[in-house]
């Protein structure tokens, strides 16, 4: 039989998922943040102990405005989803802020960080300014929830990579490589990805587009709240 030519065109071949297709476009800037020198220092145990502390106090505030991002996602999942399951999968993830925020609260008493002298950061500000910006109802639901899917997956695939093989991982980060890390937290961006992929395949080309946008954009927060934890100086 005469082998049909296989043509993929970026993010409008159906056989691969869209998320698929801006890893791969993507790899240099996407490995730009889950292979970030911050990231690496903390897997080698390089890693300068005030770093880490100034992560910790910027990092509290951030799922601190997560929060309200989070509740939006479930607003717009309610009004635009046509799968119910969305909505027990971001709800799972709310549900987990509120011992995150307990979490942090515990880490910075055991490591001498007071949270509510913690001055944000510009980095900060501005990625809490563009989570903010997609609570508005001109942003569609499949464009939020590739954001929500793109800011756990940094994550997950950071601190995943300094629990791989071979780490250095101090003993007191320990517990932070894992809360992110971990292989439950890896099955919920999963499902995430999930969602997104389901949302853009019946997305119209301008919101598979405007999602791929936010992709980016999250991407690149990403990198700076690292290079923020790190102490660079464009902070
Ligand atoms: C900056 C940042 N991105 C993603 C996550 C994961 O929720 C987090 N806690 N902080």
């Amino acid at each position: 039989m005469e082998e049909t030519a296989k043509i993929s065109v970026t993010g409008t071949d159906s056989n691969i998922p869209v998320t698929e297709t801006w890893l791969r476009k993507h790899r240099l800037i996407y490995d730009g943040a889950t292979r970030h020198p911050f990231i690496v220092s903390i897997r080698d145990g390089s890693v300068d102990f005030s770093s880490f502390k100034r992560w910790l106090g910027q990092d509290y505030i951030f799922v601190r405005s997560f929060v309200p991002f989070v509740a939006s996602i479930l607003m717009k999942s309610w009004k635009e989803s046509t799968d119910e399951s969305d909505m027990e999968v971001i709800l799972g993830g709310m549900a987990s802020l509120n011992d995150e925020i307990n979490w942090f609260k515990n880490e910075a008493s055991k490591h001498h960080v007071s949270l509510t002298s913690v001055v944000p950061q510009n980095a900060n500000i501005n990625y809490c300014r563009f989570l903010e910006s997609l609570m508005s109802s001109e942003i569609e639901y499949p464009v939020a929830i590739t954001a929500f899917w793109a800011i756990e997956s940094v994550y997950q695939q950071s601190f995943a990579h300094c629990l791989e093989e071979g780490n250095r991982v101090p003993q007191e980060l320990k517990e932070t490589c894992e809360r992110w890390g971990n292989e439950g937290f890896g099955a919920y961006c999963d499902s995430l990805r999930g969602i997104v992929d389901l949302c853009l395949q019946k997305a119209s080309a301008e919101v598979t587009a405007k999602a791929e946008v936010f992709f980016l954009s999250v991407v690149e927060h990403e990198v700076e709240f690292w290079n923020m934890s790190i102490g660079d100086a464009s902070m």
